[in-house]
């Protein structure tokens, strides 16, 4: 595709959002259009009021002469001419006051449809994509796009391009007129039009850059305010408040100064232009006063054709503004598409649900994110259905690596070996279905800014609620939420603040449970809870889990003891595979970790130890 084709491609990906609010937006211009129509009027009006007094004549046979003509007839005009002139000014006025207010109800209904298509469009989108695409793009990133660059979308196509089509039929309407009153006057105020609109044009594109930098910094004094709130914790227990205030300061110095001199731009830029217009205003009216006396045009006519001209001013001055402006559109529409290109997951016609209470087998699997260093190298083993099988390895040994997979959240390449359930390689079962069966709770758990209650419940479409509590005790979170004055109903603050580590992984943990999943996955999620609950969580999951296959994942060996089979993972190869004593028999990398933290004192055995 060449690149008009691409740019008509993203423009109609984009226009597609009009669908539902399109024709309120063409009800707008209609409006806005009838608007300048009846605003047209007035001039007419002095135009014929003046000749009238004057007892001049070339706007006799004028269009308002005609109009009037219609109502009384000649004789009676005379007397009544102030009476229907000022009563057509109202008219006039209240149809382009009505037409004005439909134009904007119709303009928001059609801006604000839009917008929310857009919006929605993108949200299901970007909940469908796949958790590697996530991972290849920053949050703040997706988020900006989805806002900033979703509202410059909606000027360019709500505000600026209507603006664009209502200015050039405003022009073509006034000058239509003004050609028909004097052609001399209006070639010499046509002549000024491209000068006007290339002016402005070449200003916005020159200080573009200005306003860019401008706009990246205030984008950059916002994560600075974002950064220093969000980890007020640790700007208080370094204290760091001096620094962060100089930092905050100099930030807000670039951010004001980059501002000053955007408007020492504009104010030379609108200086100018009201120059420019100043010198068009005086040269149509000494041009038009000449024609005047000489008989070319007149009095009323000279009236109505300043009055049209100074009306012209203003939209040709922003013309060149919203053309420029609109280039920044292009890139805002990049942006998006970006988004709406990228492929969402889907389920291929063979993937199946297949039962998920079987045997789950890794067989030689390799694998390597994208084109980093492979992270898993020729992995095998067999976790029989029902067991407990533990994981054990240093930090970035490829444990939550192994989980990834095992979720679908990233699939192997082919020849890369084969990982199955049942008996069924997992690529043939639907991805959904993979993991409504597969519970997992991480190191660190994500809560929502919603009740405790609600965020155990998250997982069951009805909950009972003899069920969330079964699930927190099991947990060993119940007690602790009933201890809340709101209890279950207590809501987890901007990032569960006001739970505490511990706590929050065994929300996570009564959240899973209540998914009541086939296998359950622990990836390292009991790191921040004393030894002694993890004890006891463990017996009361081992009581509650009837035959689900339990994933542990830890780097505390107390966690991971009792488990059916321990496999000890050491950059990304199996080293060891065995229950706890055959391990600590083979005397390898478990037993020396084993030792390690079996000698630790208390304080450090609490913490857990990192087996590196
Ligand atoms: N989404 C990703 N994209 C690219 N590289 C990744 C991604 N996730 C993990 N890695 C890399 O893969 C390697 C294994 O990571 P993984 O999270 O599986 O280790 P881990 O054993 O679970 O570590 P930890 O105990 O610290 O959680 C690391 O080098 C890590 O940097």
């Amino acid at each position: 595709m060449n690149a008009s084709g691409k740019s008509m491609k993203k423009f109609r990906d984009i226009a597609r959002f009009l669908k539902g609010s399109g024709h309120f937006l063409i009800l707008a211009l209609a409006a806005g259009m009838l608007t300048t129509l009846f605003n047209a009027l007035t001039p007419q009006i002095i135009r014929f009021t003046v000749d009238h007094l004057t007892g001049e004549g070339t706007s006799g046979d004028g269009i308002i002469q005609a109009v009037f003509s219609q109502f009384l007839p000649d004789g009676q005009l005379q007397g009544n001419f102030l009476i229907l002139a000022a009563a057509a000014v109202l008219i006039s006025a209240s149809c382009a006051g009505i037409f004005t207010y439909f134009s904007n109800v119709f303009m928001a209904k059609g801006s604000e449809g839009f917008l929310k298509s857009m919006r929605d469009q993108l949200y299901r989108h970007i909940q469908r994509l796949p958790y590697s695409w996530h991972g290849k793009n920053r949050t703040g990133d997706i988020i900006q796009r989805c806002t900033n660059d979703v509202e410059i979308i909606r000027q360019f196509i709500c505000s600026q391009l209507m603006e664009v089509i209502r200015i050039v039929f405003l022009v073509v309407l006034y000058m239509a007129i003004m050609f028909s009153m004097n052609v001399k006057l209006s070639l010499i105020a046509l002549a000024f039009i491209p000068v006007v609109v290339g002016y402005s044009l070449y200003f916005y594109s020159k200080i573009s850059s200005s306003f860019l930098e401008a706009d990246e910094a205030e984008g950059d004094l916002t994560a600075k305010v974002q950064e220093n709130l969000t980890g007020v914790r640790v700007v208080r227990a370094f204290g760091r408040e001096m620094y962060e205030i100089h930092r905050f300061d100099e930030k807000n110095d670039r951010f004001a100064n980059l501002w000053i001199r955007v408007g020492r731009f504009m104010s030379v830029y609108w200086g100018a232009g009201d120059f420019l217009t100043g010198a068009q205003a005086m040269t149509i009216l000494i041009a038009g006063t000449v024609f005047t006396v000489q008989g070319q045009m007149s009095l009323g006519d000279l009236i109505a054709f300043v009055s049209y001209n100074a009306s012209l001013a203003w939209p040709i001055r922003s013309l060149g503004r919203v053309l420029s402006n609109m280039s920044k559109a292009g890139v805002s529409i990049d942006r998006v598409t970006y988004i709406l290109d990228a492929q969402e997951e889907q389920d291929d016609p063979w993937e199946k649900e297949v039962p998920m209470d079987r045997d789950i087998s890794f067989e030689h699997v390799h694998f390597a994110y994208e084109q980093d260093a492979p992270v898993l190298d020729d992995v095998s083993f067999t976790i029989p259905a029902g067991s407990t099988f533990a994981i054990l390895g240093g930090t970035g040994s490829g444990k939550s690596t192994i989980v990834h997979l095992l979720d679908r959240l990233y699939d192997l390449d082919e020849g890369c070996g084969k990982i199955t359930i049942g008996g069924v390689d997992i690529k043939n079962i639907k991805k959904g279905w993979v993991r409504k069966n597969i519970g997992m709770v991480l190191q660190e758990p994500f809560l929502y800014s919603r009740t405790i209650g609600e965020n155990i419940s998250i997982a069951k479409e009805h909950p009972q609620s003899h069920e969330i509590r079964e699930s927190a005790g099991i947990a060993c979170v119940d007690e602790a939420i009933l201890q809340f004055e709101n209890g279950y109903e207590t809501m987890v603050g901007e990032r569960g603040v006001t739970l505490s580590g511990g706590q929050k992984q065994r929300v996570a943990i009564a959240r899973m449970l209540m998914q009541k999943a086939p296998i359950m996955v622990f990836d390292d999620s009991l790191s921040a809870v004393d030894a002694e609950t993890d004890v006891k969580i463990r017996a009361a999951l081992k009581e509650s889990m009837g035959k689900s296959t339990v994933i542990l994942i830890s780097h505390r060996i107390t966690t991971l003891m009792e488990a059916d089979r321990i496999m000890v993972l050491d950059n990304g190869r199996v080293a060891e595979m065995g229950t706890h004593e055959e391990l600590l028999a083979q005397g390898g990398i478990y037993s020396k970790i084993y030792d390690i933290q079996m000698n630790l004192d208390d304080e450090a055995l609490k913490g857990g130890i990192a087996c590196e």
